[in-house]
C-alpha cells in the first residue's frame, strides 16, 4: 500500500508546482493529496502518514498547523533556487541596483534572503510586491529608474517600468526537505534512485551536514551495490516487517520484475508468488528449496540477518537451477582437469584369449546401462583397468570418474571422504567444510576398489545413497541430490561374504546389478606373452626373450596376476641386456640354482612334455591330448573336426589343419594312435601316462 502524504499550500498554482516535482522523486511510493487556501481549504484533510506544510508564513502556519491531527508526522518545508536560475543571477553585473517581485513583500524578502544565504551577496536587490493597491504603486514609482527586476515565477506583479525580467521560476524544497519526509515515512530506498539524485544534483543550495552523512552512506551502498549487482546470484533483501530493502539485477533477471516496482513493498505484495511466508512465520533459515517461477525451475536459499542477537530479517538467494547446475559442472570439470579422470580404455586391456574378449564385450555394453556395476577378480587382475574402461565407455565419459580404495582409509575417514561433512561436524573438520566424493563424482561415476572391505555401519549408509541418490554431508541437514554411476570392485566372492553374514544382502544385490568377472592370469595363458610386449613397450624396454624364457612364462602360476608380469617385465628392463635368459630372471622367480651355480626353474625343468612338444605351441598340444584322454573316458572317438570345433571357445582355438598336424605329430611320437575308417584316432597307454602325471603334478 502506498503511503499518504498531504500538500499544505497557500495557492493551488504554487500546489501544482511543487505536485510536478513531489510526484517524480516519489513515484510507485505515496500518493499526494493536495490541500490550498486558495481552492478546498486545510480542514477536510485525509488522515495522511505524514502532512507537508508549505504555508510558512506567520499568519497562515498557525492555521495550518491546528488542522494537523495531534501526534502526526509533520515537515516543515523550505525552499531554495536551483542551480540554472542562479546562474542567471550571477550574470548581472557587481554591484547593481534590481527589483525583486514576488507574490508578496514578504515573500521577495524572503527570495532576497535564500540568494543571500546562497552567496549572492554583491547585488543591492530591492523586494517588492505586487503593485495592485496604492501605497504599492506609490512605493513602486520610487524605483522608476531601475530597469532590471528579479522575479520567482511572478513576472505579472512586475511594474511596467521595468525594461529586463530575470524569471528565476519557483522556489523548490531543500534537500533538507525530502530527507526529512523519507526518513519520517521510512523509505530511505528512495535516495538511491535516479529522480532524487538528480533533484539533489540540481540545487543551487546544499546542505553541507545531510550530503556528507548521504554521501557516506551512499559510498558505502555504492560498493555494496556494486558486489551485489555483479554477481549472478538473485540476491532479495527482506526486513522485519517483510518488507524488500534490497532487490538486485540478478534477481530482477529471474523474476523478471524491476528494483523500483518491489522495493519498500511487502513480499506478499510484490512476490506473492514466492514461499517466503515460512521463513517470515518460523524464522527458518538457511533452508533450500526448489521452486518454479514462470515455469523455470529456482533455487531459493535464505539466510537470516542477525544483529546483536535481534532478527532483522533475512536475505532470500534465488538462482536459476540450470546456472546453478552449469556452474557445478564447470567446478566439476575443472576438478577433472586435476585428476579424477578415467585414464584407460579397452584398448589398454591387453589379450587375446576368448575368455577375456568375452569380459571386454560384456562390459562395454555394460558401460551404456547405468545400473552398478560389480567387478570381481584376484588382485591384479585389471580390475581398476577395467573400471577406466567402462567409464570412458560411457555416456559419462566427459564427467569425473572418481576412485577411492576402501581398504585404504580407516572407517570414519572413509565415510567423510565419501559423504564429506559440515564446518565443526568433528575435531579436525576443515574450515568452510568439505564436499564428499559422491558430490565431485556427480554426473559421473565412483569407482569403490576393495568394497569387500567396508564395514557394515558405512554399507548401510552407502545403501541408504545408492537407494535415494541424495547425500546429507556429516553434521549437516542439507540432501544433495547426486547421479553417481558406481563401479565396484572385490578381489573376494561377495556372495560368499553375504553366506557369512561379513557384507550386507541388500547392499549386495543394489551393486551386482551387473556382475563382471576377471579371469585370472594364469586362466588365459595365451596372453601373458602379448601382454608383457604391451607392458615391454609402455615402459619402454627393448629387450626380448629367449625361447626358454617365454615358456617359463606361459607355465608359470602368476599368483599376482598381470601386476606381478609388470613387476618382473619392469625388473628386466633394468637388467640391460637384449636377451633375457632364465639365469636373467629375478631371484624370487626361479626357485634354486644348479650344480653349476646357474639358476633354474623348477616347474620348468619338471615339466618333461616341454622337450616333446614344439615350444610356441605346448599349450595346443598338450589341450588336443587331453582331448584325446577325455574321448578314451567316455568312450567316444573323436577327429580333428571335433577337436576344432570343441576348441574355438578356448585359450586356444585351433583349425581342423592345426589340427591334423598335432595329432599327426602325436602319433609321431606314440601318444595317439592313428586308425583308418569310422574308429578315428585314439590315445595311446604312453599318451594317458603322460596326462596323469601332468594332473598328478596339478599342471593343466
Ligand atoms: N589386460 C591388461 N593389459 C595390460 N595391462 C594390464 C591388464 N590388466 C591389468 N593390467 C595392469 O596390471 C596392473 C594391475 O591392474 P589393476 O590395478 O587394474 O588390477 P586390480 O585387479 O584392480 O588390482 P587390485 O585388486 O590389487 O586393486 C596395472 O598396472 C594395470 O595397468
Amino acid at each position: 500500500m502506498k503511503k499518504k502524504v498531504a500538500v499544505m499550500c497557500v495557492s493551488k498554482k504554487s500546489n501544482e508546482f511543487y505536485a510536478k516535482h513531489l510526484e517524480n522523486i516519489f513515484t510507485n511510493k505515496i500518493e499526494f493529496f493536495y490541500y490550498s487556501l486558495d481552492e478546498n481549504g486545510f480542514e477536510n484533510m485525509i488522515k495522511a502518514d505524514l502532512y507537508l506544510v508549505c504555508s510558512t508564513s506567520s499568519n497562515v502556519f498557525d492555521y495550518s498547523m491546528s488542522c494537523i491531527p495531534s501526534d502526526s508526522n509533520v515537515v516543515i518545508s523550505s525552499i531554495t533556487f536551483n542551480k540554472e536560475s542562479i546562474e542567471k543571477v550571477k550574470k548581472i553585473r557587481e554591484g547593481a541596483t534590481i527589483l525583486m517581485v514576488n507574490l508578496s513583500k514578504n515573500m521577495a524578502i524572503e527570495a532576497v534572503s535564500t540568494l543571500n544565504r546562497i552567496g549572492i551577496n554583491d547585488i543591492n536587490f530591492i523586494p517588492l510586491g505586487p503593485t495592485d493597491n496604492s501605497e504599492s504603486i506609490k512605493e513602486a514609482e520610487e524605483y522608476k529608474n531601475i530597469k532590471i527586476a528579479v522575479t520567482c515565477g511572478e513576472s505579472r506583479y512586475i511594474p511596467d517600468f521595468v525594461e529586463e525580467v530575470i524569471d528565476l521560476g519557483g522556489r523548490v524544497f531543500t534537500e533538507r526537505v525530502l530527507v526529512e519526509m523519507i526518513l519520517k515515512l521510512d523509505i530511505s530506498s528512495i535516495m538511491k534512485t535516479k529522480p532524487f539524485k538528480s533533484y539533489i544534483q540540481q540545487l543551487a543550495e546544499r546542505d553541507y551536514g545531510i550530503d556528507e552523512l548521504t554521501r557516506k552512506v551512499s559510498n558505502i551502498e555504492l560498493k555494496f551495490d556494486l558486489v551485489l549487482d555483479s554477481i549472478d546470484i538473485g540476491v532479495i533483501g527482506i526486513d522485519v516487517n517483510n518488507r524488500i530493502f534490497e532487490f538486485n539485477t540478478a534477481a530482477e533477471n529471474i523474476l523478471h520484475l524491476k528494483k523500483e516496482d518491489v522495493l519498500d513493498k511487502t513480499t506478499d505484495e510484490s512476490l506473492p508468488f514466492m514461499p517466503l511466508n515460512i521463513y517470515r512465520d518460523n524464522l527458518l533459515t538457511n533452508d533450500v528449496r526448489l521452486i518454479t517461477i514462470k515455469g523455470v525451475l529456482v533455487s531459493l536459499r535464505t539466510t537470516s540477518i542477525v544483529q546483536n542477537e535481534n532478527f532483522k530479517g533475512y536475505f532470500a538467494i534465488i538462482e536459476r537451477f540450470k546456472d546453478e547446475e552449469d556452474k557445478q559442472r564447470k567446478l566439476r570439470l575443472q576438478l577433472l582437469n586435476r585428476g579424477h579422470k578415467a585414464k584407460y580404455t579397452f584398448d589398454d586391456i591387453k589379450g587375446n584369449c576368448p575368455i577375456l574378449k568375452k569380459v571386454k564385450e560384456v562390459a562395454a555394453k555394460m558401460s551404456k546401462s547405468n545400473a552398478s556395476i560389480l567387478i570381481y577378480g584376484e588382485s591384479g587382475t585389471g580390475k581398476e583397468l577395467f573400471a577406466h574402461a567402462i567409464h570412458n565407455e560411457s555416456h559419462r565419459k566427459d564427467m569425473p570418474f572418481v576412485a577411492i580404495n576402501c581398504a585404504a582409509l580407516p572407517e570414519n575417514l572413509l565415510e567423510s571422504e565419501l559423504f564429506g561433512y559440515e564446518e565443526g561436524s568433528f575435531t579436525g573438520a576443515k574450515k568452510g567444510g568439505k564436499a564428499g566424493l559422491f558430490e565431485y563424482a556427480h554426473t559421473g561415476t565412483l569407482f569403490l576398489d576393495e568394497i569387500e572391505n567396508m564395514s557394515q555401519s558405512l554399507q548401510v549408509k552407502l545403501l541408504r545413497v545408492l537407494q535415494e541418490k541424495e547425500v546429507i554431508r556429516i553434521g549437516s541437514e542439507k540432501i544433495t541430490s547426486i547421479d553417481v554411476k558406481i563401479i565396484a570392485a572385490s578381489n573376494e566372492k561377495i556372495k560368499d561374504m553375504v553366506n557369512k553374514g561379513t557384507f550386507r544382502k541388500d547392499l549386495y544385490y543394489r551393486i551386482n546389478a551387473l556382475p563382471i568377472n576377471i579371469p585370472p592370469l594364469r586362466e588365459r595363458k595365451g596372453d601373458v606373452l602379448l601382454i608383457a610386449d604391451g607392458i615391454k613397450k609402455s615402459i619402454p624396454a627393448e629387450f626380448e626373450l629367449s625361447d626358454e624364457v617365454k615358456e617359463i612364462f606361459m607355465t608359470y602360476e602368476w599368483e599376482g596376476n598381470i601386476r606381478e608380469l609388470r613387476n618382473v617385465i619392469e625388473y628386466l628392463a633394468y637388467v640391460d641386456k637384449s636377451v633375457i635368459n632364465i639365469e636373467d630372471l629375478p631371484p624370487t622367480f626361479l626357485d634354486e640354482k644348479d650344480s653349476d651355480g646357474k639358476f633354474y626353474h623348477r616347474e620348468y625343468n619338471n615339466k618333461f612334455w616341454m622337450d616333446i612338444f614344439p615350444r610356441e605351441k605346448v599349450e595346443k598340444y598338450v589341450y588336443v591330448l587331453k582331448m584325446f584322454y577325455k574321448a578314451k573316458k567316455e568312450k567316444v572317438s573323436i577327429g580333428r573336426k571335433n577337436i576344432s570345433d570343441a576348441s574355438q571357445n578356448t585359450d586356444y582355438p585351433l583349425s581342423e589343419q592345426e589340427a591334423r598336424t598335432i595329432i599327426s605329430y602325436l602319433a609321431k611320437n606314440q601318444l595317439v594312435l592313428i586308425s583308418r575308417g569310422r574308429k578315428g584316432s585314439e590315445i595311446t597307454s604312453k599318451g594317458i601316462e603322460m596326462v596323469d602325471k601332468m594332473v598328478e603334478m596339478g599342471k593343466y
